[in-house]
């Protein structure tokens, strides 16, 4: 299959800011607004990354603080491409234990025998279980009773997540990714674990019509994740549960109040270096 636009390349925009304070802070905040995806604070600014399937020129025209005379940014602009998490892996990282019952592991690693083993090739996709937001997702995952459920692993990387859903008692889960790396790539995975209750689909939230679920993991990002709480509602049975990740505690409200329009109601939440691991319940 050949990569798409919607492959995992990232445009890099290095913001020089002067003065930097206050205006650091309000400039991550409006480009996050108008669809930036995170952001790395540096000594004379910020660096900020945005998908390269997104006009990223337009949207700066919306960001007003580059248009205020009181502060002087300038900036560099470089195309990023996706991360070999295989090198990195064999490179840096060893395997991944969660409350010491899971763990995520790559080919190369010996087993240990923990109840769940996770073997993950990841490839260019992101999902090994270092992130906090995958870390969190797993130990909600670990807490949960997924027994005989219908499941969607919404953003699915790896499809570690989906895989570990079967592993905990999923009757079936449809593992969804917007990029076409990852999508190849949970399809190796899933057979790998012989996860085979997990269907792994390519697209977003349109591949969502007329389908529903007992339960939903989404670790996206905050502003998918604010686009498409919607769409995953009406997906959602009532008294099911849905999991977010991908976000900080600074928008915690934010999605705690886009999910309370559409019936989702806060269960509780966990916090790693300010990520926020997020439990819900449809009405
Ligand atoms: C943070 S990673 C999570 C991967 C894995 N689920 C985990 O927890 O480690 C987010 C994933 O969402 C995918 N993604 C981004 N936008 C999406 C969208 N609109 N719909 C579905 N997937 C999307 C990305 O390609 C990426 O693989």
């Amino acid at each position: 299959m050949s990569h798409s636009v919607t492959d995992q390349i990232y445009i890099e925009y290095q913001f020089t800011i002067t003065p930097l304070q206050p205006w650091n802070d309000v400039l991550i905040a409006q480009l996050g607004e108008a669809g930036f995806e995170s952001f790395v604070e540096t000594e004379t600014g910020v660096t900020g990354y945005v998908l390269k399937s997104i006009d990223s020129d337009s949207i700066l025209e919306s960001v007003d603080i580059l248009k205020n005379e009181m502060v002087d940014i300038a900036f560099a602009k470089a195309e990023i491409e996706p991360t070999n998490w295989n090198a990195e892996w064999e490179k840096n990282f060893n395997p991944i234990t969660v409350d010491n019952r899971c763990e995520v592991r790559a080919p190369f690693h010996e087993a240990t025998g923990v109840e769940y083993d996770i073997v993950i090739e990841p490839k260019m996709s992101f999902g090994t279980g270092h992130h906090q937001t995958t870390h969190m997702m797993i130990q909600h995952l670990l807490n949960e009773d997924l027994s005989d459920l219908k499941v969607l692993d919404m953003g699915s990387g790896t499809g570690v997540l989906g895989i570990l859903a079967q592993m905990r008692g999923a009757l079936e889960v449809d593992a969804i990714d917007i990029d076409t790396w990852c999508y190849e790539n949970a399809i190796e995975n899933v057979e790998r674990n012989n996860a085979d209750n997990v269907n792994v689909i390519l697209g977003g939230a349109e591949q969502l019509e007329n389908k529903f679920y007992d339960f939903i993991i989404a670790n996206i990002n905050r502003n998918i994740l604010l686009q498409d709480i919607p769409v995953y509602s009406k997906c959602l049975k009532s008294g099911g549960t849905i999991l977010f990740s991908g976000f900080y505690t600074e928008d915690l409200e934010l999605i705690k109040q886009a999910c309370n329009k559409v019936s989702i109601q806060y269960d509780s939440h966990m916090v790693r270096d300010n990520w926020v691991g997020l439990k819900m319940i449809k009405n």
